[in-house]
């Protein structure tokens, strides 16, 4: 363990700050032409002072004197740095130290990057050190060769080594520097020793010989030689000046050079590649379900099938029966029929329908009301055209209708197979197919349906297909539950399944003030996750896992494996009944940007009204659901589309993520079913507690029931009175008597609840009212 902490930490070793030293690019003009100059003054100086060396220093004793002659061409100060560098110093190997400070001023004149030079300067300096020692082989006089230094080193050198001790050792250097940074092999040796060899031969043979190079050609040869040591882009540019005919010539030499110079630099993405590789090579790749390494998924045996192994059987006479009816009917609006198919489903049959020639669609769909009713059947849905398929498809309910149990879409292949970030199977089609969908690419879901018709069997079966399919560590859910009866089975896997707010007991959520904290809080995790990923630099938590288990990414800097988090809230009107906006805008926020961060809102109502259903939530959740809901414009609100008036009930819905409409019947999950297998889940080994959202303060500096007199609303008594009168504690009654907006009326709710007139938050029940009598009223708000 302390082994793959230095490992990790090693890794993403932070880089040191950089201290703020930055020049502008006129500063980096500016010091460039300087450094150039007296680089140049330099090599002027020491250039002069070989030839003069012995009167420059005699001069020296004259220094102040203006009227005395100097020998160097650069005078006083020629002789007084050339005496200092070159005879003091190093000797004419400082003429690389003067090339160096040239050099260093080209680069920042036109702002090269400068990691090559503090290469050069490296090389540069050792190089000149090893020619001064080297030049202190020859005789005292010449001192000027190999500079008091290098005199000097080398004698020490002979006095402890001897003559040829000191050869040795500086042959041993020059090899070291041959080998190291000229790449220099035998084989390179020997191989371009051939070439000479041949070349020169080729060269006395042919008639046109080039042994009169021009002076032009010398010089480019001999600065790519002196240059090609150091600098690339020195290279290029001389190589830029060249003539066409020289170009080609040139580059055979070059060429093995530029290639030994990229193989040197190494960049920070590949050590950190490499680092991670290592990593996953050492103690593999990360591994979320580690810590519940022995979580045992729950067995489909725990799921009851509710068809006893019977398919959907056909009713012939039935089929036939329904058949001469659609033909009747249609004969009687005079629609001619050329073909009809019937596909038999769990709970309807689709008669596709191919009219006779010139017979127009709108027709038929403007008959939709009158085939129903000859049809005498509920749940009849014209579907003109099919889309795909160019037929008209007339939904007719069975006479018996299937239950599709859970148990057989969870082993349904499809399902199995589902490679998929949130597979959902939500039940079977028509053609008895398991309809199987992802939940990360809805990326919301939207649920309406009137009282009984099978929402809650709908999010069960969803919850259920999750369970089945993901590991306690790939998915965390929220669950808001105001009529806190629907979802209490899952509080047994909290410590497995559930994300709650730290400081809270109950994992679900069944109070409207808790909701607001949540989903704020929610908020808050999603911009923590989007920070991680631009961190990261991926786009979405699937990228985002993928390296964190890679070992790309540091858990020292904050990064963490991102369970998919599934919030399901279920009556979702209810909670904008009395809370509004404080719901609606941190709900927008998060259908509107959650997606890529594994975010993603289940929400089901039984009122898909559009004070509900707002055009902003609307806009957000572009898959919705509906199971049977009570009017026309209800369909239309939840999908759009009329249809879901028709539906039948007991699971018969509508889906749809963009255009299509698809009828499915719902896979039907019970509550003993739901039981069984939280239970075998619950029993297992769990997390030490319920993943922890991040923590929210509301901005008022508590919860919404803070009984601040002062901040309480104008109508505050007026509406106290009213809900006392009227022993009712619904907003709704407040919104109608005192002609308030919903959002008003729930905080005014929520100030009586601080103030004890009302009790709390009950779901879909009104709330109660603590207090029996205006008189009590008053004499509460008196003494207050
Ligand atoms: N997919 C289904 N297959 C068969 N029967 C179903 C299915 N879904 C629901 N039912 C039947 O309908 C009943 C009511 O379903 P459910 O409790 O899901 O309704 P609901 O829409 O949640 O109602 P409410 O809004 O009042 O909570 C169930 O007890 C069950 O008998």
């Amino acid at each position: 363990m302390a082994k793959k902490k230095r490992a990790t930490s090693k890794k993403t070793k932070k880089p040191r700050k950089k201290i703020a030293f930055t020049l502008s690019r006129q500063q980096k003009i500016v010091l460039g032409s300087a450094l150039s100059i007296i680089g140049l003054m330099f090599i002027i100086s020491f250039i002069s002072f070989l030839f003069s060396w012995q009167v420059d220093q005699s001069e020296l004793a004259v220094i102040g004197n203006r009227d005395v002659e100097k020998e160097n061409w650069l005078s006083t100060f020629g002789s007084a740095v050339s005496n200092f560098f070159v005879y003091k110093g190093f000797g004419i190997s400082t003429l690389i130290f003067a090339f160096l400070i040239t050099l260093t001023g080209i680069y920042y004149f036109f702002d090269y990057a400068k990691k090559q030079l503090v290469r050069f300067w490296f090389w540069g300096m050792l190089v000149m050190v090893w020619l001064a020692v080297f030049f202190g082989f020859f005789p005292a006089k010449s001192t000027i060769l190999s500079g008091v230094i290098g005199y000097e080193v080398n004698d020490f050198l002979q006095d402890y080594l001897g003559f040829i001790g000191a050869v040795l050792v500086m042959a041993f250097l020059a090899i070291v520097y041959l080998v190291i940074r000229l790449k220099v092999t035998p084989e390179k040796v020997t191989s371009a020793f051939k070439k000479t060899k041949n070349s020169v031969v080729e060269d006395f043979t042919s008639e046109e010989s080039t042994v009169s190079q021009t002076d032009y050609e010398k010089e480019v040869i001999e600065t790519t030689i002196t240059t090609e040591e150091n600098s690339i882009p020195l290279e290029i540019q001389k190589e830029e000046n060249l003539e066409p005919g020289l170009k080609e010539k040139v580059p055979t030499n070059e060429e093995a050079e530029v290639a030994m110079e990229v193989e040197a630099p190494v960049e920070e993405e590949t050590v950190e590649d490499n680092l991670s590789k290592k990593l996953v090579e050492d103690f593999g790749q990360f591994d979320p379900k580690l810590e519940l390494s022995n979580y045992k998924f729950p067995t489909i045996e725990l799921l009851k099938d509710y068809t006893q192994g019977q398919g959907i059987t056909i009713n012939q006479e039935e089929l036939e029966e329904n058949k001469n009816r659609i033909v009747e009917t249609l004969n009687n609006y005079k629609i001619g029929i050329a073909n009809i198919k019937a596909t038999v489903g769990p709970t309807v049959t689709l008669y596709e329908i191919i009219p006779e020639a010139g017979i127009r669609i709108s027709k038929i769909k403007n008959l939709e009301d009158d085939i129903a009713l000859s049809l005498s059947a509920l749940g009849i849905r014209i579907i003109a055209p099919i889309p795909g398929r160019g037929t008209i498809g007339i939904e007719v309910p069975n006479k018996k209708p299937k239950i599709v149990s859970m148990r057989s879409v969870i082993g349904s292949p499809k399902f199995r197979d589902a490679e998929m970030e949130l597979p959902i199977a939500f039940g079977k089609t028509i053609s008895n197919e398991t309809f199987v969908v992802d939940l990360a690419r809805m990326p919301h879901l939207l649920m309406a349906g009137a009282t009984g018709q099978g929402k809650s069997v709908g999010l069960n079966a969803i919850l259920t297909s999750l369970l089945y399919k993901k590991h306690p560590a790939e998915v965390k859910f929220v669950l808001v539950d105001p009529k806190k009866v629907e979802l209490t089975l899952f509080n047994k896997i909290e410590r497995h399944y559930l994300a709650k707010l730290p400081d809270t007991d109950e994992a679900i959520i069944t109070d409207t003030n808790k909701v607001i904290n949540t989903l704020n809080s929610l908020c808050i995790e999603m911009d923590a996750r989007y920070d991680l990923l631009k961190d990261a630099m991926v786009r979405n938590i699937k990228e985002y896992n993928t390296k964190f288990k890679n070992r790309k990414l540091n858990p020292n800097d904050g990064h963490r494996f991102l369970p998919y988090i599934v919030l399901v809230i279920d009556e979702f009107a209810d909670l904008i009944m009395t809370a509004g906006k404080e719901v609606e805008t941190p709900i927008a926020r998060l259908a509107q940007l959650a997606r890529a961060i594994g975010i993603h809102l289940i929400v089901a109502t039984q009122r898909p009204s559009v004070n509900v259903i707002t055009g902003i939530i609307k806009a957000n959740f572009p898959a919705r659901i509906a199971f049977r809901v009570t009017s026309k414009i209800d369909s239309r609100t939840i999908l759009d589309n009329s249809g879901a008036d028709q539906l039948i009930g007991r699971g018969d819905m509508l889906y749809t993520q963009g255009n299509d409409l698809t009828r499915l019947q719902c896979a039907f999950v019970d509550t003993p079913e739901v039981a069984d297998i939280t239970d075998y889940i619950g029993a297992q080994k769990a997390y030490p507690d319920a993943h922890l959202l991040p923590e929210y303060v509301s901005e008022e500096g508590g919860t919404t029931l803070d009984n601040n007199i002062e901040e309480r609303d104008k109508l505050f008594v007026e509406a106290a009175e009213v809900l006392v009168i009227a022993q009712q504690g619904s907003a709704s009654l407040l919104q109608r008597k005192l002609k308030l907006g919903y959002n008003r009326a729930g905080r005014i709710i929520d100030q009586l609840e601080a103030a004890g007139v009302v009790g709390p938050f009950e779901g879909s029940k009104a709330r109660q009212v603590l207090v029996p009598t205006i008189e009590a009223l008053h004499q509460l708000l008196n003494n207050e």
